[in-house]
């Protein structure tokens, strides 16, 4: 079997003096999509945010392929993209501005990749219109473009397909489903039924 990209051993995390889970363990295998799945309030959000380095209020060991992931951040953080429940798109930033903003720190990528990225996502000819002209949907297919042009192999998604139509659904569908594929992985979290061939899943709740 391959070693995991990612391991959680005994995580704990509590907020205004509730527990949202301990003894939580798992592992993010390459070449698979992982949904975290809870009620409302369950702590999806808090958990895709300690695994992004974004909440340190847990207790437990994050590995990140076989390191103890305090030991490797650089590394980690090279191979892992997160996209948040909010788009964080600047409504005054047009989509091929806030895309570069978006990649900035990263592999340089020229001005016609991230066109054709947006054009994939289906913004062609609104890519240097103000984002704040554009609908809730558009905005967030701007956050998504950054899909079509990430090599990070772990992918931490936090409710991506708010907002989305039915085609952005299957499109965002077949992108998860391609970098499992390329031997890279994906935890999501969504309350969309996701309809993927071997998704895997985490289940909060109950730790009381
Ligand atoms: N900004 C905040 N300040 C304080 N506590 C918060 C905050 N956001 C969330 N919490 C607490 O953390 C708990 C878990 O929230 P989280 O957003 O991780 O849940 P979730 O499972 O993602 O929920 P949802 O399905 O509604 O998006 C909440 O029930 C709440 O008690």
């Amino acid at each position: 079997m391959s070693e995991p990209l990612l391991q959680a051993v005994n995580l704990q995390c509590e907020r205004d003096e509730r527990t949202l889970f301990r003894d939580l363990s798992f592992s993010i295998l390459p070449g698979s999509v992982t949904r975290v799945e809870g009620d409302n309030g369950a702590g999806k959000t808090t958990l895709l945010r300690i695994l992004a380095g974004l909440n340190d209020a847990w207790s437990g060991d994050l590995l990140w392929r076989g390191q103890p992931r305090n030991h490797c951040r650089e590394d980690y953080h090279r191979n892992m993209l997160y996209l948040g429940h909010r788009p964080g798109i600047k409504g005054l930033l047009s989509p091929l501005e806030n895309l570069r903003a978006l990649t900035a720190g990263r592999r340089p990528l020229a001005d016609t990749v991230l066109r054709e990225a947006l054009a994939g996502t289906g913004l062609h000819g609104f890519e240097d219109v103000p984002c704040r002209k554009l609908s809730a949907g558009q905005q967030r297919r701007v956050a998504l473009a950054r899909l079509l042009i990430a090599d990070e192999p772990l992918w931490l998604l936090d409710e991506v397909f708010t907002a989305i139509d039915a085609d952005g659904v299957k499109a965002v569908e077949a992108l998860l489903l391609q970098r499992a594929q390329e031997g890279g992985a994906v935890v999501v979290t969504t309350h969309h039924n996701l309809a993927l061939p071997g998704l895997q899943s985490i289940r909060l709740g109950g730790a009381a």
